[in-house]
């Protein structure tokens, strides 16, 4: 299997300083908030940015380093972007078809080749239209089938699903899951459900740095940041431990938890728990095993049956409740009250940070 990335890379002026890399196969979700630097890990390898310093090796083969440059269209990477940027006056069996004829093979041998790959796309059916003729998510499937005929080692996905109504993503990504199988890809997403279903390891960036990276499962189930914490719609403090469960935030506020490996005191820490495990009072509940936080609500929004309460704590950090609406009314919740969160111990994960 090829697909074997390796990347170091800065380029000051958009203030990125990072080290990546791929197993052959292996699909990495990158992962920040806006303006950390995630299309500008996909220009670096691309090579529609160049760094100040660095070096990478696509299979062992140098794409960059001081002394080599190797050009966009000679790396074997292909960028699939929001927009499915098809040629608008060539069908579409013939814009698949133009990579493979650009590489030298023969009208007809082309024109297999984007059959193959509209067919394993389901597009087959559009091979004769337009692209004026397809919707959003038939023109996505269209640019994958062109970015798979180019049979790149690696393909770069920024924001694949970004553009698409949501009726039209889960298609997508059922397409994308069976295409990418076996094949290398790096994948810049807003979305976790994106890198659930689509990656193996997540790479989160936050102001040009990698702060956070592992397993999907694992970052998603114990995130070590306030950006992973929020994506998995967790509930994360961060203090240091006092006792095997029991953790004490920058404010001296204490959260008990049960461990997921044994803990050392004084050592950082980090405690999770889901929204829905909270319970809102007016008064600090008194005599009880939970653990409680006094918050300041910011917004109450609807979610399907229930209501979610956003509030701050004293370190500033969002916290989240979810409860039911007839609750909203009997403890007459709104944004600027100050309420007390409470969690009991059982619901909630301590683990060092
Ligand atoms: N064309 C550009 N010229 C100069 N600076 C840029 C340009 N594009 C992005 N930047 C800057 O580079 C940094 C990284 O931007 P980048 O687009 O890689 O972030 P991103 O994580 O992909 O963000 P988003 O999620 O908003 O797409 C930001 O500080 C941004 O302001």
């Amino acid at each position: 299997m090829t697909g074997a990335l390796s990347m170091r890379a800065t380029l000051t002026a958009r203030g990125l300083d990072v080290e990546i890399g791929l197993a052959p196969g292996e699909h990495v979700a990158v992962l920040g908030p806006n303006g950390a630097g995630k299309s500008t890990v996909l220009g670096l390898v691309s090579g529609l940015l160049r760094p100040d310093s660095g070096r990478a090796e696509l299979d062992g083969r140098v794409l960059f380093d001081e002394r080599h440059w190797v050009p966009p269209h000679a790396r074997g990477v292909t960028l699939l972007a929001q927009d499915p940027l098809l040629f608008p006056h060539l069908s579409v069996r013939d814009n698949v078809a133009f990579g493979p004829r650009a590489s030298g093979l023969g009208a007809r041998a082309a024109r297999d080749i984007a059959q193959e790959f509209l067919t394993e796309v389901d597009a087959a059916e559009f091979a004769d239209r337009k692209p004026a003729q397809l919707s959003g998510g038939q023109a996505q499937r269209v640019a994958i089938a062109r970015a798979l005929a180019a049979r790149p080692a690696l393909m770069l996905l920024d924001e694949p699903m970004a553009a698409l109504d949501v009726a039209a993503a889960p298609m997508l990504r059922r397409v994308l899951r069976r295409v990418l199988e076996g094949r290398s890809a790096l994948i810049v997403t807003h979305d976790v459900l994106d890198a659930v279903l689509l990656a193996d390891r997540v790479v989160v960036v936050e102001g040009g740095r990698i702060v956070e990276e592992g397993p999907t499962a694992e970052v998603v189930a114990r995130p070590r940041t306030p950006f992973t914490a929020g994506l998995a719609g967790l509930n994360l403090i961060r203090g240091r431990v006092t006792t095997e469960s029991v953790l004490e935030d920058d404010h001296g506020v204490e959260v008990t938890g049960t461990p997921t490996e044994p803990l050392t005191s004084g050592e950082r820490g980090l405690a999770v728990f889901s929204p829905n495990s909270v319970a809102v009072h007016d008064d600090r509940p008194h005599g009880s095993p939970r653990n409680t936080f006094p918050v300041t609500i910011t917004e109450l929004e609807p979610r399907e049956s229930l209501v979610r309460v956003r509030a701050v704590d004293r370190s500033g950090d969002t916290l989240l409740a979810d409860v039911t609406a007839s609750s909203v009314g009997e403890l007459d919740l709104y944004p600027g009250k100050q309420v007390f969160f409470a969690v009991k111990a059982t619901a909630v994960t301590v683990y060092p940070s």
